[in-house]
C-alpha cells in the first residue's frame, strides 16, 4: 500500500525518555496518521535538527538534562517564529503552563492528559499551521500572479481571472490532507478540477471516483468500506472498498449533495476519526486518501432545509472552490468553441470550419444552463452536420430554441423586476416607448444582427424591422 507524508512539514518530538518518545510517536501515527515524525532524546541536538530539517511543529518536554524545555522554547520562538511548539510536560502547574504560553507556546498539555484531548490539540495545531502555510502560498501566488504547475491545468480552457484564482488556490492547498469541496452548476468542469487537485497533490496513489447519487446506504457502505467474507448473504469472499483502493491518493465523491442522511453520518465519522470498519469486521482500517467532493447543488440551502448535515458541511468545506458558470465568463466562449470544434473535427476526420462572427454573438447572448458540457455538445452536433467551409449556425440555433430557459433572464424570471425597471415615483412609460427601448437594447446586445435580436426578445424579424424603421423615421422628423 502506498503512503504519503503527513503533514507536509515535519513534527519533532523531544523528550529524554526513549520509551515515552516511542509510544507517543506510535500513538500519533495510529490516531492522527502523522508519519512525518522526527524523534530527539538529546535536547542539545534540537537546534541542529531545526536547521537541517523542514520542521513545522515541535512537541517538547520541559524537564530535560542539558538544556531545559523552556530554554529551548525561547530559542525556537526567537529563531524560528514560524514553528509552533506544544509543551508536553510532567508538571501539572498552572503557572508553568501560563509562562510557556507567554513565551510563545501554541498549547500546553500534561503527560497524563487524556489521549483524546492530546490528539485533538495536536491535530488542531497541524490544521492551524497548514492554513497558515496555505495562506502564505496563496498570497504569494496571487501577488506574483504565478502558477507553479501550469501543465496541471492544461485541459481546462479559460482566460477568466476568477478561474485563474481557483487554479492558484488549488496550488496553495495542494499538500493539504483536509477535504476539498468543489461546487458549481452542472457542466462547469468540476470533475476536471478534481483531477487537477489530485495531480497537484503529487500523491503516489490513484484517483478513485464514485458518483454517490442514488446509492442507498448499504451500497454506499459496501462500495466505500468493503466487506469481510460472510458479512452478508452472498459475500462469499472479502472485498476491499474504494477507500482502500484510493490509498495514498484521492477519493473523489461526486454528487455529494445527493448523499442519503444515513450515509452522511458515516462519511462524517470517516472524516473525523480517519478510520472505518469494513462491513462485518471489528478491525478498523485507516483512511489514507485525500477526500475531494463535488456537487451542483446548493449545500447551504440543503443544510438550512435539514437535508444535509451541518457538521458534515462544515467539515467538507475546509477548502472550498466555486467554479463560475459559463455565462459569468463569456470571454471563455470563443476559446472553448474553437477547442471543441478542433476536437470534433479530429474525431470526425473533417476539416476545421471557419466560425461566423454572428455565431459568437448568438452564443454570448445565450444563458448556457448546461454550461461547458452544453457548448461541447452543440459544437460536436454542428460538426457532425457540417459540410461547407463556413460553419452553419443552424445546429446552435436549434439547440438554443429547444432549451426553454435558454434565453438570458427574462423580465418575469427576475425577482422584484418591476421595482428595478420602473421607478415607483415616476409615471409609467407608454407601451410603445418600452417596446422601442427593448428593440434598441436587443440590437445592441446582438451587435446589430436582427435575426439574433429577434430571438432575444421573442418577436418576428418583420416586426422588429418595422419597429426599427419606424424609430428611424420618427428620429428624422
Ligand atoms: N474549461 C474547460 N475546458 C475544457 N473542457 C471543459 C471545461 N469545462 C468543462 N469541460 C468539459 O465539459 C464536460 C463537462 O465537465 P465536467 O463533467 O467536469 O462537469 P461537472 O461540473 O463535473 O458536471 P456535473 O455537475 O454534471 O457532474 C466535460 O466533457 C469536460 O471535459
Amino acid at each position: 500500500m502506498t503512503k504519503n507524508t503527513f503533514p507536509s512539514f515535519g513534527v519533532l518530538l523531544v523528550d529524554d525518555e526513549a520509551p515515552f518518545l516511542r509510544s507517543l510517536s506510535m500513538m500519533l501515527e495510529r490516531r492522527s496518521g502523522i508519519n512525518n515524525l522526527h524523534r530527539c532524546e538529546d535536547s542539545r541536538m534540537v537546534m541542529d535538527i531545526l536547521k537541517r530539517e523542514h520542521i513545522g511543529l515541535v512537541i517538547l518536554d520541559l524537564t530535560m538534562p542539558h538544556i531545559s524545555g523552556d530554554q529551548l522554547l525561547e530559542q525556537i520562538t526567537e529563531q524560528y517564529p514560524e514553528i509552533s511548539v506544544i509543551i508536553l510536560s510532567g508538571l501539572n502547574q498552572v503557572k508553568t503552563a501560563v509562562d510557556c504560553l507567554h513565551l510563545g507556546a501554541f498549547d500546553y498539555f500534561v503527560k497524563t492528559t487524556e489521549e483524546d484531548r492530546l490528539v485533538e490539540g495536536i491535530n488542531r495545531a497541524i490544521q492551524v499551521l497548514e492554513l497558515k502555510h496555505e495562506n502564505q502560498e496563496l498570497s504569494k501566488r496571487v501577488l506574483n500572479n504565478t502558477l507553479e504547475n501550469p501543465e496541471v491545468f492544461e485541459n481546462i480552457i479559460t482566460t477568466d481571472k476568477g478561474m485563474r484564482s481557483v487554479f492558484q488556490y488549488l496550488e496553495s492547498i495542494a499538500a493539504s490532507q483536509q477535504p476539498l469541496l468543489i461546487t458549481g452548476e452542472s457542466g462547469v468542469g468540476k470533475e476536471l478540477f478534481a483531477k487537477a487537485a489530485h495531480a497537484l497533490s503529487k500523491q503516489t496513489g490513484p484517483l478513485i471516483t464514485v458518483n454517490v447519487a442514488g446509492l442507498d446506504d448499504n451500497v454506499f457502505s459496501d462500495t466505500l468500506f468493503g466487506h469481510q467474507k460472510g458479512a452478508f448473504t452472498g459475500a462469499d469472499r472479502a472485498r476491499p472498498g474504494l477507500i482502500e483502493q484510493a490509498a495514498g491518493g484521492t477519493l473523489f465523491l461526486d454528487e455529494i449533495g445527493d448523499l442519503s442522511m444515513a450515509s452522511q453520518v458515516k462519511l462524517l465519522r470517516l472524516l473525523q476519526e480517519g478510520d472505518y470498519f469494513p462491513l462485518g469486521s471489528d478491525k478498523p482500517k485507516t483512511l489514507s486518501a485525500r477526500v475531494v467532493v463535488a456537487t451542483h447543488q446548493n449545500l447551504t440551502d440543503k443544510q438550512a432545509n435539514g437535508e444535509f448535515r451541518k457538521d458534515l458541511y462544515y467539515r467538507l468545506r475546509t477548502h472550498h472552490v466555486e467554479i463560475p458558470a459559463l455565462r459569468q465568463r463569456q470571454d471563455d466562449i470563443p476559446l472553448l468553441l474553437e477547442h471543441f470544434l478542433n476536437e470534433a473535427a479530429n474525431e470526425l476526420e473533417k476539416n476545421k470550419p471557419s466560425i461566423p462572427k454572428e455565431l459568437l454573438v448568438l452564443l454570448k447572448n445565450y444563458n448556457f444552463p448546461g454550461n461547458v458540457r452544453e457548448l461541447r455538445a452543440m459544437a460536436f452536433d454542428a460538426m457532425s452536420l457540417h459540410k461547407s467551409r463556413m460553419l452553419s449556425m443552424n445546429a446552435f440555433k436549434k439547440a438554443i430554441d429547444a432549451t426553454s430557459d435558454g434565453a438570458m433572464p427574462t423580465v418575469s424570471s427576475t425577482e422584484n423586476t418591476t421595482q428595478n425597471v420602473f421607478n415607483p415615483d415616476e409615471p409609467l412609460p407608454q407601451m410603445s416607448e418600452v417596446s422601442d427601448l427593448l428593440a434598441q437594447e436587443a440590437m445592441r446586445r446582438a451587435e446589430g444582427n436582427q435575426s439574433i435580436a429577434c430571438s432575444l426578445i421573442g418577436i418576428s424579424q418583420p416586426a422588429l424591422s418595422k419597429r426599427l424603421k419606424k424609430m428611424e423615421s420618427s428620429g428624422e422628423d
